[in-house]
């Protein structure tokens, strides 16, 4: 087995926005969104009573126009809860690019979903992203991730859930999340030492754009991917700062250029103006720059 993990295709995956399965108006506004992809919500947002006509809303929004350009992905209810099965049969007849697993505390839960779909010969292309937002479900994040290597697997994703996780601990929220950083940094470590991707948990105060900016900033910093969103005032922000910057940009074109030179033939380290580049940075400077060229690439909402 290689000891380094290659980086990833990069998928966009900076704004995530959840739409409960449940709210019509929602669901038909998804398609108008800048949003790189969408949850469609069959777990906490949709009241046990309304989980039927859920599923029926996403039977016909599917049936409806593609939603260009975003993935699509459906969060489901455990299923070991009365509504998991039937939210996993709409999984199996939509064939959406992920299903999102709640509430994930070990890799054996990420497993059982994958022999099902193995069982209903779902197509490969179909992922499965996983919540990581329960006690268990931190202290395991590193096996859960590894399970992500079994062949056959189609974890992809790994998405925290601060809400659950501060009800399950008593951690209060508090600007800067200080007593929530270090699990949050585990999930980082977990999907950079396995070759997935971490968004961060969604921020519930949508009005509070400072907040939130400053929030999108922290997540950025930490190595996410990107952000879960519960508003569409929430996309701009999170495009922003989980996309590279024009400085960053500027910069990974100047690193790729000092590496082209000719002088910098069979050489691994580099002075460029004083400060030290090795090749490795040239690896990130690439994948930024092919980062940006997706984002230019991808036709507005
Ligand atoms: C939080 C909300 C209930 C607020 O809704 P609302 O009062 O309708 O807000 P606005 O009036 O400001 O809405 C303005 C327009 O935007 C549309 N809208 C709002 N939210 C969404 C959305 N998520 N997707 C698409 N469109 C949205 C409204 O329809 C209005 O449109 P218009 O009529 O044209 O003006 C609501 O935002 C909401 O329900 N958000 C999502 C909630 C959700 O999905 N929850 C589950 C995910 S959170 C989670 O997973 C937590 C995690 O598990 C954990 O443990 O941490
Ligand atoms: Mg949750």
């Amino acid at each position: 087995m290689s000891r380094t993990v290659p980086l990833r295709s990069q998928r966009l995956r900076r704004s995530v926005l959840s739409v409960p399965a449940i709210n019509a108006r929602a669901l038909e506004k998804s398609h108008s969104l800048d949003c790189d992809a969408v949850i469609f919500d069959l777990e906490d947002s949709v009241a046990p009573e309304k989980k039927a006509q859920a599923r029926e809303n996403l039977r016909s929004f599917f049936a409806g126009p593609a939603l260009e350009g975003k993935e699509r992905i459906i969060r489901i209810n455990s299923l070991s809860s009365e509504f998991g099965p039937a939210d996993l049969d709409l999984v199996r007849a939509l064939l959406p690019d992920a299903v999102l697993l709640p509430k994930v505390d070990e890799p054996q839960d990420v497993a059982d979903i994958g022999d099902l779909l193995a069982d209903a010969d779902a197509p490969e292309e179909l992922r499965i992203w996983a919540m990581i937002e329960t006690p268990r479900g931190v202290l395991n994040v590193g096996a859960i991730a590894e399970s992500g290597r079994t062949p056959g697997s189609r974890l992809d994703c790994l998405v925290v859930g601060l809400n659950d996780l501060r009800k399950e601990t008593g951690v209060l929220p508090q600007p800067g999340r200080t007593y929530l950083v270090p699990w949050l940094m585990q999930v980082i470590l977990a999907v950079k030492a396995y070759g997935l991707d971490a968004l961060d948990s969604v921020f519930n105060d949508f009005r509070d754009g400072g907040g939130f900016d400053a929030e999108c900033g922290q997540g950025r910093a930490m190595g996410f991917a990107g952000k879960m969103l519960i508003h569409p005032s929430q996309i701009e922000t999170a495009n922003r700062h989980f996309g590279p910057s024009a400085e960053e940009i500027t910069e990974a074109e100047a690193i790729i250029s000092a590496f082209a030179d000719p002088a910098a033939k069979g050489r691994n380290v580099i002075n460029a103006n004083g400060r030290m580049i090795e090749r490795l940075h040239l690896v990130q400077a690439e994948a930024l720059v092919h980062k940006a060229r997706l984002i230019s690439a991808r036709k507005p909402a």
